[in-house]
């Protein structure tokens, strides 16, 4: 059955054909004097396994004289086991619907187009043998595009490739295959691209959270694969406490942070991100919570600290809007008042995505809060900022990864952390974010800010 039903071979096409698809399956089926019994007779066959099952193939199907198609007759197609000349190869279901005549088993031709293949079945009839190990799949997606990051073997394909993922996907209109490395060439995480199959268009609307973002994906950093890590990280942000976002991108952490009512210092160095985390940010209304900048993440670090506090010095605040009542429950004596959420003084955290670097950001971190330790614990009940940088790191066993990290991490920040509960001062915790390459992890190092750093003198 598994060979009958495999896509007919069309190697090496550069060019699609799908008229090369269309393949026909001699079998047989059981024409059913009534369209009332079909049902039954379905259920039936399913139970004697005679009726054909094949994934996307339904087994109702017209009857095959054009006449009674019309009328609306329709037959059960069934396995090519059943032989309609072998009463002997049927089961006793047909041979007694025979018997009572309510049905008539007959030869039937069943066709299978282009339609009916799956992905999978297309290209590994396309492609030669030794390339069926790693057909590419599980592409990237932002909105409508498809995005392949195709191997140097799977090039001559690339253009079949393209068309058959517009094919087989509904929601994907454009298929692009990145040409560049992203990261190292590039400061923003931008990348080259060609377009394999569909127009060229990059403006796509992408769902997060329940936050819309629409954005040129040519010119702004987006990677649907970090939707986890980014619900991780709000999880732990609290209504009314304040995050930095360093490099926010447009906005995956910040506004859905800021719906949850937790204030965002969200900073982007790209001019376009910029641009497009304002958007998301008025789209998804959420400014009385967080506010963009366009700077570099090194100045933007203690900025950011300087901005917060003067911010909570002048009692700016949020404006929450009191929810409407219910046209059931009696009308409120006087009417209700927004409600206004106060900027703290201190930042509670430090997001920095940007696992090429961000490590190399942590130096800026001396002297953050330098002259304001009566902001904090044992002052106050208020403990230093969370600081979660993201990293990239080979993938060793863990100790010496974790090692590797914390190395890196002290030379920037002049103390050495042990690994551990990252909410506990000298501590740090280390998460797997994601297989990024073979030898290549994106981890996510959270550590407490110590005092001998945040207190040290600016220099
Ligand atoms: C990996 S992306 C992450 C964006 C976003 N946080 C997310 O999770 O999708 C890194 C971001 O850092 C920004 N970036 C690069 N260098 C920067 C710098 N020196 N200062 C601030 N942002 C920077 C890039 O423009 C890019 O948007």
């Amino acid at each position: 059955m598994a060979t009958l039903f495999r896509a007919p071979a069309a190697r090496a096409m550069k060019s699609l054909d799908k008229s090369l698809f269309f393949k026909v399956l001699p079998t047989s089926a059981a024409l059913v004097s009534q369209n009332t019994l079909l049902s039954r007779y379905r259920k039936a066959l399913e139970k004697s396994e005679e009726l054909i099952q094949v994934e996307k193939f339904s087994p109702i199907a017209p009857h095959p004289d054009p006449e009674a198609a019309k009328a609306g007759k329709k037959c059960l197609v069934l396995k090519p086991s059943v032989d309609p000349a072998s009463p002997e190869t049927w089961s006793s279901v047909l041979r007694k619907g025979s018997e009572d005549g309510e049905v008539e088993i007959i030869p039937y031709q069943a066709d299978f187009d282009y339609t009916y293949w799956r992905y999978l079945d297309i290209m590994k009839s396309i492609l030669p043998e030794e390339l069926h190990d790693e057909i590419p799949s599980g592409f990237n997606t932002a909105g409508h595009v498809a995005h392949l990051n195709l191997r140097e073997q799977y090039l001559p394909y690339k253009e079949v490739i393209g068309q058959i993922i517009i094919d087989k996907n509904p929601a994907v209109k454009t298929v692009i295959n990145k040409i560049d490395d992203v990261g190292t060439a590039n400061e923003f995480r931008t990348f080259n691209y060609e377009v394999l199959a569909g127009a060229d268009d990059l403006v796509v609307e992408v769902t997060e959270a329940d936050c819309v973002f629409k954005f040129d994906y040519s010119r702004v950093y987006w990677n649907s694969k970090l939707s986890n890590e980014h619900q991780r990280l709000i999880d732990i942000f609290k209504p009314g406490e304040v995050v930095a976002d360093v490099m926010a991108g447009i906005g995956p952490f910040a506004v859905p942070a800021g719906k949850k009512g937790v204030f965002v210092w969200a900073n982007d160095k790209n001019p376009e991100s910029y641009k497009y985390l304002e958007t998301a940010i008025v789209r998804n209304k959420v400014s009385e919570f967080v506010r963009p900048f366009n700077h570099d993440g090194h100045s933007f670090i203690r900025d950011a600290a300087d901005s917060v506090l003067e911010a909570s010095k002048r009692k700016e605040h949020a404006v929450i809007k009191p929810p409407k009542p219910s046209r059931k429950a009696p009308p409120p004596k006087s009417p209700p008042s927004n409600i206004l959420i106060p900027v703290p003084p201190t930042i509670s955290h430090f997001v920095m995505n940007l696992p090429a670097s961000a490590l190399e950001f942590l130096h800026n971190f001396r002297g953050l809060y330098f002259g304001n330790e009566e902001l904090f614990a044992p002052h106050t009940k208020t403990q230093l900022p969370l600081v979660h940088a993201h990293c990239f790191a080979p993938k060793l066993n863990d100790d010496t990864t974790y090692a590797e990290i914390l190395e890196r991490i002290e030379k920037e920040i002049g103390v050495a952390l042990q690994h551990g509960d990252g909410e506990k001062e000298g501590q740090c915790s280390i998460i797997e974010v994601r297989d990024v390459a073979p030898n290549k992890r994106m981890f996510c190092a959270s550590f407490r800010l110590p005092a001998k750093v945040a207190f040290a003198p600016r220099v």
